[in-house]
């Protein structure tokens, strides 16, 4: 087993609405990442993904809110430190979150090279501006990138180019997790395989340490994470290896949803695509036994009652539901 740079245990949060409304986004989520390992997160829109990358962040500003639980980034616990001492002393060098739409929210008025050293003064006020010039020109080369962008304005930039660049920005400092949203979701086919190719460089050339990647696309994750994580209704229901998720997912959910795609894979690419009938609960109020039990077509009148605990399967997996492993084989026609 590797270093363990991200661990998370019984992660709870929330926003509290204008209307004083507590809406539980995040519940009960645990889990590490160790040095070198990229972790997918999947499910469908509400389910939380955003809600846990900002999390992890510890930067918790209203409306969002922190209950309970650890992170430990690199064995420091970020749930304790101040949103200041989070900003100055943990985004960028420690963790860095590119978020949807990242390469819209670049300033117009500003150079890249501005926004650069914006980025690497917040940390090191003892670099001059040619210091980082330099730098910032190293690893631009070093990604493949053209070094003329950084004299450049984002309005002068492709939206391809937009979003390599902000990530090359973001992780300018190193940081140990890189938490990419949706990086290349709205991007055109060809400017979405370079983005991916930007991110696993940045990896294999040690430049971050470990990765989140949210996506709603499931055959990406499985094509560029070591491991996945399928979130529903703000809970974790299962994570584990990519393969072994896409191809023979044990929770009822992960089942639906991984029916719901097609694997670039032979012999999958025939299968019946399938949807998942009716809407996730409302998270103000979630329901007290399983989350997904309204939705689930194994589910058990218990299912609605009991709330069921993550179990870790005979592959090391884990998942979070009433059924054990033998149910779910015969449920299914597969499994261990
Ligand atoms: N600012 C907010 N105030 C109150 N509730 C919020 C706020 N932002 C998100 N939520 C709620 O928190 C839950 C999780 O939302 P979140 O955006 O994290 O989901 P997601 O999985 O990232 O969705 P998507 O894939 O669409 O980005 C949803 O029920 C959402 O309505």
């Amino acid at each position: 087993m590797g270093k363990i740079i991200l661990e998370v245990k019984d992660l709870k949060t929330k926003y509290v609405t204008r209307f004083h409304e507590d809406v539980y986004a995040v519940d009960s989520v645990s889990l590490t990442l160790e040095e070198g390992k990229s972790l997918g997160i999947a499910g469908e829109s509400g389910c939380g993904k955003s809600t846990l990358a900002l999390s992890l962040m510890g930067y918790y500003f209203p409306p969002l809110h922190y209950i309970s639980g650890s992170i430990l980034i690199d064995g420091v616990d970020v749930t304790s430190m101040k949103p200041d001492d989070v900003r100055k002393k943990i985004l960028g060098t420690e963790i860095s979150y590119i978020p949807q739409a990242a390469m819209n929210a670049l300033n117009p008025t500003q150079k890249i090279i501005d926004f650069l050293w914006d980025v690497v003064h917040t940390h090191n006020k003892s670099m001059s501006r040619s210091e980082v010039r330099e730098m910032a020109k190293e690893r631009f080369q070093a990604l493949g990138l053209p070094t003329e962008v950084l004299d450049k304005y984002a309005v002068e930039l492709s939206g391809g180019m937009k979003q390599r660049t902000v990530i090359a920005v973001s992780t300018i400092l190193n940081p140990k997790v890189l938490i990419a949203d949706e990086p290349s979701s709205a991007l055109d086919v060809t400017s979405q395989k370079m983005v991916i190719k930007m991110i696993r460089e940045l990896m294999d050339k040690g430049y971050i340490k470990s990765m989140i990647f949210i996506t709603h696309e499931l055959p990406l994750l499985y094509n560029v994470t070591d491991d996945i994580m399928v979130m529903y209704a703000g809970q974790i229901v299962e994570i584990g290896n990519a393969r072994e998720i896409v191809f023979y997912p044990k929770h009822p959910y992960a089942k639906g949803l991984m029916e719901s795609i097609i694997v670039p894979e032979s012999g999958i690419k025939s299968k019946k695509l399938t949807a998942i009938p009716g809407a996730p609960p409302n998270l103000k109020h979630p329901p007290e036994g399983c989350r997904f039990a309204e939705r689930c077509c194994y589910a058990k009148p218990e299912c609605r009652i009991i709330k069921p605990n993550m179990i870790k399967a005979a592959s090391g997996r884990y998942y979070r539901c009433l059924m054990k492993e033998d149910e779910l084989k015969e449920a299914y026609g597969y499994g261990e």
